[in-house]
């Protein structure tokens, strides 16, 4: 087989590059610097102004993906279709662009320029694959991560941690058992996987980077080629390529990681310790030969090979240009430097059994090849021989002996050869018993990779063991059907475990025993038909062709005898697995114990789910009928508030009418018996007087209800036409008289004698008023009198019994008549206009109208008790106010009782008014009662809720449970 050029690497060192970010948005919003500095021939970086590395390769924040990936990656690829084993590992701090380096995040959406490593390298590999004419390759991948010190299969999430893990093969070489690698057969199929385990991948939010990486990423490209070339001496070429994106390094204080976290980023950082140890073990001279502790983590474990062992390996080390992360920049690029020391030893992968096998054939070859050259030469010697004897011929005695020699030696070559067909009979045995080996180490290679596929197929059957017995015997079984297939070669036919055919160990152990005696019992069948071989040689005197056969078959033996021993190691391996599977069967019954106990604790989880779930219902049934309760209890209370406003309004207006109304609705009726008892006062006057047609215009009959000022009492037609004819001067004086004595009886005052006989001049009170104080209005006809309380003006008419009297102040002015008098009497507005009715002893507008009426057109005059008319008039007046006093008790008697109604009805009103604001309360107390109880069934409904998602979070799945 061709092998492909090997590209022209340093094979032994590990290659370092560094490569920097840009400055993110938020760094340059928060004025970040850039400290870190490069060299022009890309090979040296420097932080802040002293520290200067060297590194295989340093790109600047503006190198893109392309360039990194050419000058890092393409010659692993190349190197790995060649065979070589191939490691890129990424590390960095937080938020250095690891993930966006290697391409190992979800890449659908970016453009071919942004691609990292991972997309490029398969990429890169398919295009090889199908250039490379000579070989058949089968690619194989898998993709895990190694999250809180757990193994995780990001193509089969499915798997177990606990099933998966890391172990040495029989050549040395890491492996990850437990991880299913998948065939992939093109670029697409390779990408969706890669997507799909990045899909997987834990990742979170720290302060530092939004989607953070909390674990170390390892994408594993296996690639298999054999040759379809004739006549090649190589079958198998195995290389594997690691893509390793590792998690950030990272300090809490900076990220902000709490809880689970806080957590991650305690195992992020012991398992990047743990590598630096690594990394200095292996990078530092005067530690060489001492022990590396790559057991210490998982990971460093899994990179055995990439770090110090079979493989190429390319450390990209990333790093942020602001000064804000100066000091971890400093660190990785400490770390990096240290794994530039590291010197790793990687061969082509050929597979070890195949090479044997090659070289014993060409040995096998050269030897037929020669014992046929043999048996030629002894064949053209015996001619020639019997030739010259046939012939006669007389040869000196010289020749005879020399053809009798060489006959000799011709017999001694014929015994040699016999001899040698001897041997090649040995050989051939041997080549059988080789061939019976191999065939054995074939089958025996083919059990162990069956053992690994039956343990796994074991591991994942765990999940669906129910019972402790199950659990206790399946593996059992298993293991020992297992066991005979692989010891006894399977010949007796299949074992049927289910069928209950078990054998003992003591059978195990003899199977194995016969199994080991067939090598055995070959090698020392081998090395006795050499001994007898040699012992006959030594009688019969060896050739040298012989001697040479039995050192080949002596070589063959050891061989053997290494295979043998190999055989042995594998026998040690074997009882160490079954040792282990012993340990696992252990811990699986012990997993059983546990998972009987989590069974029954689920069972009992369950359980209380119900109860839980049944409650919840009863609550929210509960809450239900609360709610309608409360809503009937809402519209009830509305419904009473309402009726509650209502009665509190009438109440109200009840409060007022006994006391403000009952008093309007007196005035009222006292002011309407006032007037009846005027008009019909006046009705008696007017017949006395002829009706002598009116100047005057009935205004406030043509006024609107509106336009009427409140609690103005109009005087009635008659009063007005009684006014006109007084202001036109009536003809006789009696009916003013009439309208006095009206008034006076109004009053409560009864004319009396003295003021009857008073026939001229002013009133009795005039006449002292007059006595007080006079004053002359100077160019008028007019005088006033005034005592400080009253003013009575005085003309000419007055004199003749004309008088008007006011009371107040009011203003004074010139009048020269009546109608100016009239005027001068509207009180301003410093008057008193009010009214004592006193009969009543409350205010009677009406009368204080009527009071200003008669003050306007007071006519005193000459009353003749003697004149049977007057006399009728005085009669029938005293009547009249008779019957006006009785009507004022009657009115008097209705109103009180009236007042009483009131009061009853108030106090009635009252306590309604209680009553409802009881009422009032009690429902106000019963809505509170009734929404703290809605309250409480919430709460209660909130802790079920919240009892069961606690119960759920113990990592048990009960919402089916639940929905059951
Ligand atoms: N060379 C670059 N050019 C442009 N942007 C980059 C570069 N490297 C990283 N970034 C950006 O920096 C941010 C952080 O990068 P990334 O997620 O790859 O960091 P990380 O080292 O993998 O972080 P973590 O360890 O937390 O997973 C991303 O937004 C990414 O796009």
């Amino acid at each position: 087989m061709t092998i492909s050029p090997i590209p022209v690497l340093d094979d032994a060192a590990v290659r370092v590059a560094v490569r920097a970010r840009p400055l993110l948005e938020k760094e340059i919003q928060e004025n970040c610097q850039e400290c870190v500095t490069y060299s022009s021939d890309r090979s040296e970086v420097t932080v802040g102004k002293e520290r200067r590395f060297t590194f295989d390769h340093v790109f600047g924040p503006h190198v893109g993906q392309e360039e990194v990936y050419m000058a890092c990656v393409k010659p692993l690829v190349e190197s790995c279709i060649a065979g070589y084993n191939a490691t890129v590992l990424a590390y960095g701090q937080t938020g250095s662009g690891k993930t966006h380096t290697m391409g190992s995040a979800n890449s659908n959406l970016l453009q071919e320029h942004e691609l990292g490593i991972l997309p490029r390298v398969i990429h890169h590999l398919y295009k090889s694959i199908e250039e490379h004419k000579k070989a058949e390759f089968l690619v194989k991948c898998s993709f895990v991560e190694i999250h809180n010190e757990e193994i995780k299969d990001l193509l089969h999430p499915e798997t177990p941690s606990k099933s998966i893990f890391i172990r040495e093969d029989a050549n040395g070489d890491i492996v990850l058992a437990g991880v299913r690698e998948e065939v992939v057969t093109s670029f697409e199929d390779m990408m969706k996987l890669l997507e799909l385990g990045s899909t997987n991948r834990t990742t979170g939010s720290t302060l530092m980077n939004q989607h953070s990486s909390r674990s170390h990423a390892i994408f594993t490209i296996i690639v298999e080629q054999r040759s379809i070339e004739e006549n090649t001496d190589i079958d198998v070429i195995t290389a594997k390529f690691h893509l390793v994106d590792l998690a950030g390094s990272e300090r809490a204080k900076r990220t902000g990681a709490v809880g689970l976290r806080f957590k991650e980023s305690i195992t992020i950082n012991s398992g990047l310790l743990a590598l630096g140890n690594v990394i200095s073990a292996l990078g530092d001279e005067r530690k060489r030969g001492q022990h590396v502790p790559y057991r210490q983590s998982k990971l460093t474990r899994l990179l055995q090979d990439s770090l110090g062992g079979n493989s190429r390996t390319c450390m990209i080390a990333c790093i942020s240009l602001a000064d804000i992360n100066q000091e971890e920049t400093l660190n990785t690029l400490k770390y990096a430097n240290r794994a530039r020391n590291i010197h790793n030893k990687p061969i082509i992968n050929r597979d070890s059994r195949v090479l044997q096998m090659n070289q014993l054939r060409m040995q096998l070859k050269s030897l037929q090849e020669e014992l046929v050259n043999m048996r030629l030469r002894e064949k053209e010697e015996a001619c020639a021989l019997d030739c010259y004897r046939l012939k006669g011929n007389p040869l000196s005695t010289d020749l005879v002996k020399v053809g009798e020699n060489n006959c000799n030696s011709s017999l001694q070559d014929r015994h040699h050869l016999s001899q040698d067909m001897q041997d090649s009979q040995v050989i051939s045995k041997m080549k059988e018993q080789l061939g019976t080996l191999e065939r054995d180490n074939l089958i025996y290679q083919e059990k162990l990779g069956e053992i690994s596929t039956e343990m796994n197929l074991l591991l994942r059957m765990i999940p669906s063991w129910e019972s402790a017995k199950e659990i206790a015997e399946t593996p059992i079984l298993f293991l020992v059907a297992m066991a005979k297939r692989v010891l006894a070669g399977n010949k007796e036919g299949e074992i049927d475990v289910r069928m209950g055919n078990i054998e003992t160990d003591t059978t195990l152990k003899t199977t194995r025993q016969k199994s080991g005696s067939i090598y055995s019992s070959s090698l020392v069948n081998g090395i006795q038909l050499l001994n007898e071989a040699d012992k006959e040689n030594s009688f019969a005197g060896t050739s040298l062709t012989s001697v040479n056969t039995a050192k080949i078959i002596r070589h063959y033996l050891k061989t053997i005898q290494g295979l043998e021993k190999k055989l042995a190691i594998k026998e040690q391996e074997l009882t160490e697995k079954e040792q282990t599977l012993k340990e696992v069967t252990e811990d699986l019954a012990r997993d059983e114990r546990i998972f009987s106990d989590k069974m029954k604790e689920i069972k009992a989880l369950k359980l209380l789910t119900r109860e839980l779930t049944v409650e919840k219902d009863c609550l929210l049934q509960k809450v239900q009928m609360d709610a309608t309760i409360i809503s009937d209890l809402s519209h009830n209370a509305l419904a009473k508030e309402n009726e509650l406003s209502k009665l509190r309004a009438s109440v109200d207006s009840l409060q007022l009418q006994p006391q403000e109304k009952g008093i309007v609705l007196e005035k009222e009726r006292i002011s309407d018996c006032n007037k009846k008892f005027f008009h019909q006062m006046c009705g008696l006057v007017l017949p006395f007087k002829e009706h002598q047609g009116s100047n005057y215009k009935e205004k406030d009959d043509e006024l609107d209800e509106s336009q009427k000022p409140p609690n103005e009492v109009f005087l009635p037609k008659e009063t007005r036409q009684l006014r006109q004819r007084t202001d036109t001067k009536p003809s006789t004086n009696i009916e003013k008289r009439f309208q006095d004595l009206a008034y006076n009886i109004l009053k409560g005052e009864y004319p009396s004698q003295k003021s009857c006989n008073n026939e001229h001049g002013p009133s009795e009170r005039g006449s002292s008023f007059r006595d007080k104080a006079e004053t002359e209005v100077p160019g008028e006809n007019l005088s006033i009198f005034d005592d400080g309380n009253e003013q009575i003006f005085c003309n000419d008419d007055m004199k003749s019994g004309w008088e008007m009297v006011t009371r107040g102040s009011h203003e004074v002015s010139h009048a020269t008549n009546l109608e100016k008098l009239d005027s001068f009497s509207k009180p301003n507005e410093r008057s008193e206009t009010r009214y004592l009715h006193p009969a009543f002893g409350i205010e009677n507008s009406s009368v204080a109208e009527m009071d200003k009426e008669r003050n306007s057109s007071r006519i005193m005059e000459t009353f003749d008790p003697l004149n049977p008319r007057d006399m009728y008039i005085e009669k029938k007046l005293r009547e009249m106010a008779m019957i006006w006093h009785a009507e004022k008790q009657a009115m008097e008697e209705m109103v009180q009782a009236e007042r009483e109604t009131w009061e009853a009805r108030a106090m009635h009103a009252m306590r309604k008014q209680e009553q409802l604001e009881r009422d009032h309360h009690a429902l106000k107390e019963e809505l509170e009662n009734t929404k703290s109880l809605m309250q409480k069934a919430g709460l209660g409904i909130r802790l079920s809720a919240h009892s069961v998602r606690e119960l759920t979070s113990g990592g048990l799945d009960l919402s089916t449970s639940i929905v059951c």
